[in-house]
């Protein structure tokens, strides 16, 4: 039995490192709801790390420039898996044929890469590579962190994958300034050196690191996009839409941007319940607030309120385009029957109208005359709308 150096001990460290990681994404997979297919890839992308230093060591056991190139293209592959799950995570998948293509390069420049003349060439090519894949993966994670998740410090997410660009990049370009040094280094010897070692364990580790803390970052993100939901609906809840307003309130300030908010009530919505029973309520609400995020525009914020009572917030919008936007509503609702077990039927609103008075006034104020707005149309017969005064 061959004996190890203390640097192939290092090296066997890290390989099982490499394997309680890969097993970390396969028990994580199972029982958090991360992307699936990200998870498989960054549990084969740790398994082929792990293989890899377990092939180098084989390599430096027997000074064979074969199996170095193996090992070579394992890590080269483990990269790739690695960028390609991140790239399914964001939602922005790559063609496979590019991976495949670029694997094919992988493969022909390490057996390429066994002939001398050709071996800083390999490490130029290949490490080029890794490093490009290394900034992309990292750009991404930016790009995601900022614009999808609206996270301000998105930088500190994609830090490491540009820390191992710099380091792919760095080997890349000793092989382009002394390609014989390296040419020398490798036709010499195979020997592993504990610099390697530590740029392992230290990327590697980092790496998984920085995907654990993107799939972290997500789950909390989604937590507290549901956590401003109503559940039935899927517009924003009570506290949502009164933060929204609140919110809406300071932005405008002292400017004489105006806005509006619609208070709307479902007319008769007991009746519904009492003839087709409570699933029966709960579809004609979800219809109610189909229609309403249909006719609504992209800036304009819609509210479950509470019962069958909904708030919509109309930002830039004075009193007379606020009377329009609920004139829509209820054309629209006439033309978009609610449909249950074969029965159809118009469903009506009532719709209090307030606008924003400016500075003076206040949120609480401006809800409380949308509401005596809706109070006044349910008065005067319901399916109608009428401003606050
Ligand atoms: N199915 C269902 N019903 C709900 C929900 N929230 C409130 N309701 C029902 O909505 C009904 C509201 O009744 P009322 O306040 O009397 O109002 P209405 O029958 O619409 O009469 P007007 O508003 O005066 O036109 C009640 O029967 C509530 O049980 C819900 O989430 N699902």
């Amino acid at each position: 039995m061959p004996t190890l150096s203390a640097t192939e001990i290092a090296f066997l460290m890290v390989a099982c490192q490499q394997a309680v990681l890969a097993l970390g994404w396969a028990i994580g997979a199972a029982v958090v709801p991360i992307d699936r297919r990200s998870a498989v890839q960054w549990a084969c992308y740790a398994l082929l790390t792990g293989a890899s230093v377990v092939i180098f060591i084989g390599a430096s056991q027997t000074k064979s420039e074969e199996l170095r190139a193996v090992a070579n293209v394992c890590v080269a592959t483990g990269i790739l898996l690695m960028e390609r799950g991140v790239r399914q995570f964001i939602g922005r998948p790559a063609n496979g044929w590019v991976y495949a293509l670029l694997m094919a390069g992988v493969v022909l420049l390490s057996w390429l890469g066994l002939t001398p003349r050709y071996g800083a060439l390999r490490v130029a090519a290949v490490s080029g590579l890794l490093a490009v894949l290394c900034a992309l993966t990292a750009w991404n994670i930016y790009v995601y962190a900022r614009r999808d998740l609206g996270l301000s410090l998105g930088q500190w997410l994609a830090l490491p994958l540009l820390l191992g660009a710099l380091v792919f990049a760095n080997r890349g370009a000793q092989a382009v300034v002394s390609p014989y040094t390296v040419a020398a280094e490798m036709a010499g010897n195979s020997s592993l050196d504990i610099g390697s070692a530590a740029v392992f364990l230290v990327t590697a580790l980092v790496f998984h690191l920085a995907l654990v803390a993107l799939v972290g970052v997500r789950m909390t993100a989604e937590l507290r996009r549901l956590s401003r939901l109503d559940g039935l609906t899927e517009v924003f809840n009570r506290r949502a839409i009164e933060e929204q307003l609140h919110d809406e309130a300071r932005r405008v300030g002292r400017s004489p941007r105006p806005f509006s908010v619609l208070m709307i009530d479902a007319d008769y919505f007991k009746d519904i319940n009492d003839r087709f029973g409570h699933a029966a309520g709960d579809d004609a609400l979800r219809h109610l607030a189909k229609i309403m995020k249909a006719q609504m525009r992209d800036v304009d914020r819609i509210g479950r309120f509470g019962g069958e009572e909904f708030v919509v917030l109309l930002p830039g919008t004075a009193s007379t385009e606020a009377l329009s936007a609920a004139e829509r509503l209820r054309d629209a609702l006439l033309r978009r029957p609610w449909a249950w077990q074969g029965e159809s039927m118009s469903l009506t609103v009532s719709i209090g109208v307030a606008a924003w008075r400016g500075p003076q006034d206040e949120v609480n104020a401006l809800l409380k005359r949308a509401d005596a707005a809706l109070y006044r149309a349910k008065a005067l017969g319901r399916d109608r709308f009428e401003l606050g005064s």
